[in-house]
Parts: structure tokens; sequence; C-alpha cells
């Protein structure tokens, strides 16, 4: 699976949330033109959709849950009971958040469940010591999706250093977070990552209309 993920596109399918587009069969729709327009693999959020997606398309799948907790800030995949219902809706690798936060369930017992279930797990780290931490639990993929999301301002560009040294512990790395236009994703690659996940830029209708619609209102003062 690494192998067949090595320098390539990953595309996160995650339409805005209540959005017009958040609808298992336009996500497993995104997730078709994705893989036709070049994409490797998916990144896909909640269970309906990782079931859409499966049926679709035979791409591997990052599967995640996004989970809104009233006492932890922790949202990606917070329960073992996420990465089984995960694995049986056909993911292939499970994203989980495995940041120095306060949490619900251990991590090791997160990593744990998901070498029980016999997929790979992908850890979404915000710096160098989430990378160190997710190894000791065995963790097959580090990426960078944190970097930038535990504090309140996010920054605007993708964090390329956490790719150094992230690239430096060994394991297998994926760029993810802000990657916004083709040279960054590929700047990601020549920085270390072995792969890049995209996905607002793709699969995000609003927030890309958004960018052209500030910039046009922009030239328009001019
Ligand atoms: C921090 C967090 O919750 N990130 C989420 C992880 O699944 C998604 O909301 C992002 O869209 C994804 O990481 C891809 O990043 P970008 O959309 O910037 O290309």
């Amino acid at each position: 699976m690494l192998k067949f993920l090595e320098n390539q596109l990953i595309v996160s399918c995650q339409p805005c949330t209540g959005g017009p587009m958040d609808r298992p069969s336009i996500v497993a729709a995104l997730a078709c033109a994705a893989v036709e327009g070049g994409a490797t693999a998916v990144r896909v959020e909640g269970i309906r959709n990782v079931e859409a997606v499966r049926a679709a398309c035979d791409a591997p799948i990052i599967g995640i849950v996004k989970v809104d907790l009233a006492d932890s800030p922790v949202r990606i995949t917070p329960f073992t009971q996420n990465i089984r219902d995960l694995t049986a809706a056909g993911s292939d690798i499970i994203a989980l958040d495995v940041t120095d936060r306060p949490r619900p369930e251990r991590l090791e017992d997160l990593f744990q469940a998901i070498k029980f279930c016999g997929v790979l797990s992908m850890a979404d780290c915000s710096c160098l010591a989430d990378g160190e931490g997710a190894l000791r639990f065995g963790a097959d993929i580090l990426a960078t999706t944190m970097a930038g999301y535990t504090t309140p301002h996010t920054a605007p560009e993708p964090d390329l250093e956490l790719v150094v040294k992230l690239a430096a512990l060994g394991r297998f790395v994926i760029a993810e977070g802000r990657y916004n236009t083709p040279a960054l994703a590929a700047a990601a690659l020549a920085a270390g990552a072995n792969a890049v996940v995209v996905g607002s830029a793709i699969t995000r209708t609003e927030v890309v209309t958004g960018w052209f619609a500030s910039a046009v209102k922009a030239g328009a003062k001019l």
C-alpha cells in the first residue's frame, strides 16, 4: 500500500459541513472525479461517505470520523468504535489526531484497535513531538494535518518545516494542510514528503469560490 502511495497525490473529499455538496453521493462523485484526474487515493470523513466512496471506486480510502466533543478539542477519530466502523465501511487507512491534548480514549488503545482491524494508521500531527509519540505507538504514516490548527490562528501557508522534521524520523510522511496550489503540493515532495493530501483547493467549491470572490473584489477597488 505505501509503495502504491509513494510520490502520489491524495485528494481529501470533504465538502463544507452542511453545505449543498455535503452528501454521500456527491462525496463519491468527488472521489471518482479525483481519481480520474490523477489522484491515487482519497481521504473521506464519515461512515456513510466512506461506504459511498467504497461502492463507487477502488482507490485506497483514508477514513476519518470527525466528532465535536464538549470536553476535548480532539475531533479526528477520537474513539475505538470509530475505528471499527471505519474499517467495516471500507477504509484501508485510518487517520487520527495524535496531538497531545485531552482526549476521551488513550492513543495507545486507538493504535491497538487500528492494528487489530488490520488497516494502516495515519497519525495527524501538529509538531515533531506528536510524530515521535505516534512512532512509539507504531504509526505507519506520519502526517502534518494538524500543523497550525492547535492554536486559534490557522497559518496561511503549509508547514513545510514540519515535513522536513517528520521525514527525518524515517517513517512514511504525508504532507497535509493548506497545500492550495500545484506548486505547494510539489514543494511538499521536494521537502521530503512521500505523498501529499490536497483538500479544500480541489473539493471545497465554496472555499475556492471565496478565494476568487475576494480577489475580484480587491481587484475592483484598484
Ligand atoms: C485540521 C483539520 O481538521 N483538517 C481536516 C482533516 O481531515 C480537513 O478539514 C482538511 O480539509 C484536510 O486536512 C485537507 O487540508 P486542506 O483542506 O487544507 O487541503
